[in-house]
């Protein structure tokens, strides 16, 4: 699995002791950060072909309502504390100065000029690749950058047998690699209901994300 992702990093830095760091870039709003987030991530830290994955809060998802989205300085603060203890995995406001809504194409432009020798990767969920022919300029990122995609309605086995695959055309593109991982059925639009039901939602986030929706009686 990861001789793919590696395969794939190669294609775009052939010689990477030469090269700046190969950072994962993972998009979201995460409205808010889940454990599902966080073990997508790490299945990328642990392949060891990226340096780095940043979590890149985004203000407005182009294609999302604003209803029920907290501030986004309240999101990026439970994205710190969840990633507080891993060194790999850093939060970026990158898009909090950019116009909104939030173009990943406009953001990754910006990335490389404030970061001119790193290389960028872009990591989602298959949900997401499946909407991506609808992003700005989508042909562009796809030319220029390696896109890692975990799995979120079918495993790599279940695409790679059923006519799943034809539903998403992109999945073959040289530039798209999916990764065989465990499918996880959680989303943050679940812990939303779950809070607004007097649900708990331990375990769903982490403790100290937790505590702070708590304190702050967000999505009630
Ligand atoms: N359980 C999951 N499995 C795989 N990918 C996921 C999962 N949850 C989120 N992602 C991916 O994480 C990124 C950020 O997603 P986002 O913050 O919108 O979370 P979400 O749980 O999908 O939110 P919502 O339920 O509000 O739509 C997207 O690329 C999405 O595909
Ligand atoms: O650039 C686009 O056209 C575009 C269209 C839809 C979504 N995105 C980005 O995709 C990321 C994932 O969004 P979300 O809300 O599913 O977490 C987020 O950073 C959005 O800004 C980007």
């Amino acid at each position: 699995m990861s001789d793919l992702v590696s395969d794939l990093i190669h294609s775009f830095v052939p010689d990477r002791e030469k090269s700046g760091k190969v950072i994962g870039l993972f998009f979201g709003s995460f409205n808010p950060i889940h454990i599902g987030h966080l073990i997508l991530a790490n299945h990328f830290v642990n392949t060891n072909e990226l340096d780095e994955v940043w979590f890149v809060v985004s203000p407005q998802n182009p294609h999302k309502s604003k209803a029920s989205l907290l501030d986004e300085k309240h999101r990026l603060a439970m994205v710190k504390e969840a990633i507080d203890d891993n060194l790999k995995l850093k939060a970026s406001d990158i898009e909090f100065d950019l116009p909104i809504p939030s173009y990943t194409i406009d953001t990754l432009a910006y990335l490389k000029e404030k970061h001119p020798t790193y290389q960028f990767a872009l990591i989602m969920g298959e949900d997401n690749l499946r909407s991506f022919h609808k992003w700005k300029n989508f042909d562009v990122i796809l030319e220029k950058y390696p896109i890692f995609i975990y799995p979120r309605v079918y495993t790599v086995q279940e695409l790679a047998k059923t006519e799943a695959l034809k539903e998403n055309e992109l999945l073959k593109h040289p530039h798209v690699q999916m990764v065989d991982a465990p499918l996880m059925k959680i989303s943050s639009s679940f812990i939303r209901r779950a809070i607004q039901n007097k649900k708990s939602i331990q375990y769903l986030v982490t403790e100290p994300v937790r505590k702070y929706l708590d304190e702050m009686n967000f999505y009630r």
